[in-house]
C-alpha cells in the first residue's frame, strides 16, 4: 500500500485489491445470498465481534461471527492479524454516510475495500488555529472510493479528520465531470484497540480526550435523569452540509436531507432519495426505550446535537 501524497496525511492506498471477476463474483453473493435488512438507504451486515453501544468496545456477551467463506481473502494482512470487526455496507445510489471518526478508543486500525459503484468520500477538518470558534476554518477533501481499491485511515486521516459520503445522487469530479451513483458496497476492517484509550489529544474528535476533559454527550440508550451532561462539541453549521458534525462515538449524526440541494448536484429534478429512517443512522441501537426520533422529514434545521447509536 502507498501513502496518498494528500492532507489528510495517513491514508493508505491499494489499487485493484481484488481482480474485476471476484468483485463481479462477490457482487453476486451480495446480491442473491446475503440477508439485508429491509429498509431504505445504507444497509449493514456486521461480522466477528458486534459493537457495545454501552462500552463503545464489543460485547463481550456476543460470540464472535465466523467470517464467512467468501470475506476471508478479502481481510487485509498488513495487521498480521485478522480483524476483530467487519463491517459490509450497501449504499443504493444516493445512500451516504455521515461525516464522523470511527470511535478512537474502541478501535486501532481502520481499513475500507470499494465494491461497485465509485463514490466520492470527503475527509474534513475544522481548525482552530488560536482556539476561537470565529477564526476556524473547515477544510474539506475528497477522495474518490474508486472500485476494487483497498484504504487504511492512520494516523491524521483516522484521528483528525472526519470522514463520510454525501447523500446525493451523482459526485462532480474533480475535472467538472457529473458522475452518477450507482449501487457501491464496502466492507470496514477494524481492530480494537487495547488497552481502550486514546493518547491523541483531540478535544473534538477524541473520546478519550474528551472524557478526560469531562465532555460527555448525550447517549440516547441513557434515561433522562440520570446525571449526565448534555454536551455537544459540533459547531452550529451554516452550509447545508455542514450539519452533519463531527462524532466520537460509534455514534451517529442524524444527516440533514439536502444534499440533492446543493448547487453541485446537476439533477435537481432527481426525486430524493428515501428520507433517511432514522434507523438507517441506528440500525442496531438498542434502546427500546427511546422516545421516537425526530421527524426524519424536516432535518432543514442545522443540526447541531449529536446522538449516539450506531453506524459502523
Ligand atoms: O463505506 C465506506 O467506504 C466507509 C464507511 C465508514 O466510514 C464506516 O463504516 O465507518
Ligand atoms: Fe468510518
Amino acid at each position: 500500500m502507498q501513502e496518498l501524497a494528500i492532507q489528510p496525511r495517513g491514508i493508505f492506498w491499494q489499487d485493484d485489491f481484488i481482480t474485476p471477476e471476484h468483485e463481479a463474483h462477490l457482487m453476486k453473493i451480495f446480491q442473491n445470498e446475503l440477508e439485508w435488512p429491509e429498509r431504505s438507504g445504507r444497509l449493514s451486515l456486521h461480522y466477528g465481534y458486534t459493537f457495545d453501544y454501552k462500552t463503545f468496545g464489543v460485547d463481550p456477551s456476543i460470540p464472535f461471527k465466523d467470517f464467512p467463506v467468501w470475506l476471508i481473502p478479502l481481510l487485509p494482512t498488513r495487521e498480521g492479524r485478522p480483524p476483530d470487526q467487519v463491517c459490509l455496507q450497501h449504499y443504493p445510489p444516493g445512500a451516504g454516510i455521515p461525516p464522523h471518526v470511527d470511535t478512537h478508543s474502541a478501535y486501532d486500525q481502520l481499513y475500507a475495500l470499494s465494491l461497485g459503484a465509485p463514490v466520492m468520500m470527503q475527509f474534513t477538518r475544522n481548525s482552530d488555529a488560536d482556539g476561537d470558534e470565529e477564526g476556524e476554518k473547515k477544510e474539506v477533501v475528497e477522495v474518490d472510493l474508486t472500485p476494487r481499491s483497498m484504504m487504511q485511515m492512520s494516523g491524521d486521516s483516522r484521528l483528525h479528520w472526519t470522514h463520510g459520503i454525501k447523500k446525493r445522487k451523482t459526485d462532480t469530479l474533480p475535472n467538472g465531470t457529473v458522475r452518477r451513483r450507482d449501487d457501491r458496497w464496502s466492507i470496514t476492517y477494524r481492530w480494537i484497540r487495547e488497552p481502550a484509550v486514546c493518547d491523541c489529544g483531540d478535544a473534538k474528535l477524541c473520546d478519550t480526550t474528551q472524557r478526560k476533559l469531562g465532555i460527555e454527550k448525550e447517549y440516547r440508550w441513557k434515561k433522562e435523569g440520570e446525571g449526565t451532561t448534555t454536551t455537544t462539541t459540533d459547531e452550529p453549521s451554516t452550509t447545508t452540509d455542514e450539519a452533519a458534525t463531527t462524532s466520537t462515538e460509534p455514534a451517529t449524526i442524524e444527516e440533514p436531507n439536502t444534499d440533492l440541494a446543493t448547487p453541485e448536484d446537476p439533477t435537481p429534478e432527481d426525486p430524493a432519495p428515501e428520507d433517511p429512517a432514522p434507523e438507517d443512522l441506528a440500525p442496531e441501537d438498542p434502546a427500546p426505550e427511546d422516545p421516537a426520533p425526530e421527524d426524519p422529514n424536516t432535518p432543514e434545521e442545522p443540526n447541531t446535537t449529536t446522538e449516539v447509536s450506531e453506524f459502523l
